[in-house]
């Protein structure tokens, strides 16, 4: 009897089967993770089999927040309320601002492993081609290191004494491939994480393994904007805060230039496009993570790496300061949030860019 018993489907594993002889199925199932909540939400009330699709949907979404765009999948995780994911267009890397959002596929459970491995090589060969390259047209190298080829887990220019000093990897600029020591960085996350809702803070990043101090998290990846779009974006997220529950992601890098009379500046906004590193949330104390701004040889601007500060436990929040509360006070005042980071130190609001 054992043997003829179905297994019921454990939460979050729901599955719609379909048929493959019903061609409104086939359809429905194809065109259905291309929609947004809202769209998701308006379709599955015209009729029980495309509520079911949506249901189905739902589940695949909570348990990947990645869209199989990472080496490994991001589940959401709430026990506080209904939500049961959030909704925003994933990239594994920095991109030009996209404007209107493109749309993707996401949460589909036709998706057959050639095609979600598919989808991990097209996100690596992307992370080049939207990379800002100071390789020529004719792939000529102009800039980056002499390196050939890397031997017995060494490179040339590998410089990896201590978290806080990496400032150069290599990159499209060198001689040497994907597997060299010295692009940590570039391969994807590789450490388990998962998205937790907090009743206050909101959807927060969590670390679902033990990370030992100095293993590289993921980068701040998210949409470029120039200076004068990301103050237009910034108003229009203030205005949406004062008036409903809403999360931006929009992060400011200013990178002193050695001269120190200069300053560069980095817009990237994870709000509607990101990765994994918009849910991370503020803490007073710097939390658990070091930011590290890292050059890739042969692409313009750096990019936002997060890295163990410390060895970090199963099940840690993960966090970062945004910056000091102490700097930003008085600006922005009608904006303020609180802080409940529930550090000893804590200020009791977040600090706030000034964009
Ligand atoms: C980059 S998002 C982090 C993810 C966010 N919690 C979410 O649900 O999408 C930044 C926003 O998270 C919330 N947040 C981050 N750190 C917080 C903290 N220490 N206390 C309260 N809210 C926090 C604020 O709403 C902030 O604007």
């Amino acid at each position: 009897m054992e043997g003829s018993q179905s297994k019921k489907p454990r939460l979050g594993e729901t599955q719609f089967i379909i048929p493959a002889t019903d061609p409104f199925l086939r359809c429905a199932s194809l065109i259905l993770p291309w929609l947004n909540p809202q769209e998701l939400a308006a379709i599955s009330l015209t009729c029980k089999t495309l509520s079911m699709i949506s249901k189905s949907l739902t589940s695949g979404r909570s348990l990947d927040a990645t869209r199989s765009l990472e080496n490994l999948p991001v589940p959401f995780c709430n026990a506080v309320d209904s939500k049961r994911y959030a909704y925003f267009i994933y990239t594994p890397f920095q991109i030009p601002a996209s404007s209107p959002p493109p749309r993707q596929s996401w949460g589909s459970t036709v998706v057959s492993p050639a095609i979600r491995v598919k989808s991990v090589l097209d996100s690596a060969s992307e992370r080049g081609r939207f990379g800002v390259s100071l390789v020529d047209e004719s792939g000529e190298k102009r800039y980056g290191c002499e390196c050939q080829r890397c031997e017995e887990g060494s490179c040339a220019c590998l410089s990896l004494a201590g978290v806080e000093e990496i400032a150069n990897e290599c990159g499209s600029g060198c001689g040497c491939g994907l597997d060299c020591p010295n692009r940590v960085t570039q391969k994807g996350i590789s450490v388990r994480l998962k998205i937790v809702r907090d009743e206050k803070k909101g959807w927060s990043l969590y670390a679902d393994q033990l990370i030992k101090k100095g293993q590289f998290i993921c980068e701040y990846a998210g949409e470029l904007l120039t200076t004068e779009e990301a103050r237009r974006r910034q108003n229009l997220y203030d205005k949406l805060r004062s008036t409903q529950s809403f999360s931006s992601a929009l992060l400011v890098i200013r990178e002193h230039l050695p001269s120190g009379k200069a300053c560069l500046r980095i817009n990237i906004d994870a709000t509607r496009i990101g990765n994994v590193a918009r849910f991370i949330n503020h803490s007073c104390d710097g939390g658990n993570l070091s930011t590290v701004l890292l050059r890739s040889s042969g692409a313009l601007l750096p990019r936002l790496c997060f890295f163990a500060a410390r060895d970090i436990l199963a099940a840690e929040e993960l966090s970062f300061s945004y910056g000091d509360v102490r700097l930003t006070a008085g600006k922005n005042r009608d904006n303020k949030l609180n802080c409940c980071c529930g550090s000893s130190c804590c200020f009791g609001t977040l600090p706030c860019e000034n964009t």
